[in-house]
């Protein structure tokens, strides 16, 4: 079949993209002569017409590609699919010829088939089908290429995360501690993404970790150094209390391992009577004077003076805490491990139990509650160089030369009979007493409430004692890290009075009580004399109260007396007997103490 040439120099284009809907008929020219076989389809206006899209008219400025011609006068030409109203008519115009020339031109330029020639079309149909099958052959061979190459572009997407990730999180870490708080949103990137967050949050955590043991590595060791200086420390700290019992105890020894302070109670109405006087520089000595009618007749009256001096004088104006002040050091030696032994000696009513053990008044407290109370702080202070106490009170009477339990708290009908044992270490004990095992003072001030109540009494003085009264405190210290143990005991004794026997009055029982008080006071007097005479013998079996006191007023212990007087002017008899029974004990000079340490 052959094809026309046409010359196209204009068309009309329609297609579906500039009319949407498809569906069109298009008067494109302008009025011609009608045929007389052809229906009004076309009426004057040059402008065309879209049907059925209610748009504005559209002028055409192209021809459709492809028409069928129909005869001369008349063309119809067929845009898409060819249906009744998909069919536009054209007035058979020169220029419609000239239009249909040009457009076969065109078909034959670009090797279209004509709409006849349907070899060609199907040849065109086959060379498209080869196309489409090549480009499918080539698609398919890019797939599998693209298949085989999916592994390893989704590691290298997956390590560029992880990178991009390490490297915020590098960017971050410093700034935003909360991070590691699990305070980082988990990006919706699927079972992938999570992962790479959870990894990303773990090796936060095991950098937290890191840095954290990093740090208690350094505490550990700042733990370790810290307790080698406090092990150093502590040793020294050992050394200087060592060191310090030492000079302790030679200031004691110095000042002599027996003192004696005499104290003078005042008068009912305060001051002082006449015949005691007090020098005003000097607080150890103390003068007694009598006036006495002249025997040589020149002057009515003379004054005989008697001198005596002592360690300390306290006059009726010193307060417990002042006398106090000078035994705590003898305390302070009781806990270091040597024993001491403080005794009151003096007439009834001279002040014994007022200075030993004083009143319920705080400021009044004597001298046991107070050295209990030192002695209780002092250990507490000890325990944090590594000491421990126990400590053990015992506190009996020796009446008419029996032994009585003070801190007795039976029947007294069932009141067990008491004997003095020498134990090992030369320590005095007694059968059947109750030894009381205490922690803090509060306990023995207890102890000695309820030895107060056993107590006997006088008729001449409510309070005062007809009998000797020994507080005991027995200490037992450890120091388990340095392997030292100390062992002391703390002798209190408030003894009785010294009065001559006329003055009390004393028969029967009262003068039996007399002689025995008298004979164990003197007993006492005998024995520290032998102490200072360094007798080979020394008496202390004479009498239940040097017998007992025997571990504290030997070679081994540090002893203090206080001698009480009475200040009133009829009391001078006694006050100078007792001056002289403690001066001559204030003479002795007893042996070195050592202290009782393994
Ligand atoms: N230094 C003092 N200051 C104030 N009052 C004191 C002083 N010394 C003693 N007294 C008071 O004197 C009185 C007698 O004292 P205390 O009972 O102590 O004598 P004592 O020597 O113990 O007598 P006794 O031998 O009969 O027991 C008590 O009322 C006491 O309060």
């Amino acid at each position: 079949m052959s094809r026309l040439p046409v010359m196209a120099s204009k068309r009309v284009l329609a297609n579906s993209e500039n009319f949407p809907g498809g569906q069109f008929d298009l008067k494109c020219l302008p009025p011609q002569k009608k045929s007389r076989k052809e229906p009004e389809a076309v009426k004057p206006p040059a402008a065309a017409t879209v049907l059925g899209t209610g748009r504005a008219p559209v002028t055409a400025t192209r021809a459709p590609v492809s028409r069928p011609i129909r005869g001369v006068g008349a063309a119809t030409v067929a845009v898409g699919p060819s249906r009744g109203k998909r069919r536009w008519v054209v007035d058979a115009h020169p220029v419609l010829w000239l239009t249909l020339l040009l457009d076969l031109a065109h078909q034959v330029s670009t090797k279209r088939p004509l709409p006849w020639d349907m070899k060609g079309k199907v040849s065109d149909m086959k060379g498209k089908i080869q196309d489409y099958q090549s480009k499918m052959k080539s698609a398919n061979l890019e797939r599998e290429n693209l298949k085989d190459t999916l592994p390893a572009n989704e590691l290298a997407i997956g390590s560029f995360k992880i990178g991009t990730f390490w490297g915020l999180l590098h960017f971050l870490q410093p700034k935003a501690k909360n991070i590691g708080q699990n305070k980082i949103p988990v990006v919706a990137f699927g079972q992938r993404g999570r992962c790479v967050v959870l990894q990303m949050r773990l090796s936060v955590q095991d950098s937290t970790l890191a840095s954290t043991q990093a740090g208690l590595r350094a505490a550990e060791e700042e733990v370790r150094s810290l307790k080698e200086l406090a092990a150093r420390l502590e040793s020294e700290l050992h050394v200087g209390e060592m060191e310090r019992r030492q000079l302790h105890n030679t200031i004691q020894e110095l000042k002599g391992n027996i003192r004696v302070f005499c104290r003078v109670r005042p008068q009912v109405n305060g001051g002082l009577g006449k015949h005691i006087q007090l020098p005003a520089n000097d607080d150890k000595a103390i003068t007694l004077a009598k006036t006495e009618e002249s025997h040589t007749g020149k002057t009515t009256e003379t004054q005989k003076n008697y001198n005596f001096t002592f360690d300390r004088v306290f006059g009726p104006d010193a307060t417990q805490q002042e006398v106090f002040e000078e035994i705590s050091l003898l305390v302070q030696s009781a806990l270091d491990g040597y024993n001491v032994c403080c005794f009151a000696y003096g007439q009834t009513g001279s002040g014994k139990t007022y200075t030993m053990e004083g009143a319920e008044d705080h400021r009044a407290l004597g001298m046991i509650p107070r050295a209990v109370q030192q002695i209780f702080r002092a250990t507490h202070k000890l325990a944090a160089q590594g000491w421990e106490f126990s400590f053990t009170a015992s506190f009996v009477e020796i009446y008419n030369e029996c032994l009585r339990d003070l801190l007795y708290a039976d029947k007294a009908s069932k009141r067990p009979e008491h004997e003095i044992r020498k134990s090992t270490g030369n320590k005095m004990t007694i059968t059947n007493l109750t030894y009381q095992k205490v922690s803090n003072e509060d306990q023995v001030l207890c102890l000695i409430a309820l030895a107060n109540q056993n107590r006997s009494t006088t008729t001449q003085n409510d309070r005062s004692s007809r009998s000797h009264s020994v507080f005991q405190l027995d200490i037992e210290g450890v120091n388990v890290g340095r392997d030292v143990k100390s062992s002391s005991t703390l002798c209190l004794v408030d003894l009785a009075g010294s009065e001559r026997m006329v003055k009390s009055q004393s028969q029967g029982e009262r003068f039996k009580e007399m002689t025995a008080i008298n004979s164990s006071l003197s007993n006492l007097g005998i024995v520290i004399t032998a102490l200072a005479n360094k007798d080979t013998f020394i008496p202390y079996r004479n009498s239940k109260l040097t017998y007992l006191l025997q571990g504290c007023l030997g070679g081994n212990s540090k002893t203090l007396m206080f001698v009480n007087i009475a200040p009133e002017p009829d009391s001078f008899g006694e006050t100078l007997n007792s001056l002289r029974f403690a001066s001559k004990v204030n003479d002795c000079v007893i042996g070195t103490a050592s202290a009782n340490r393994k």
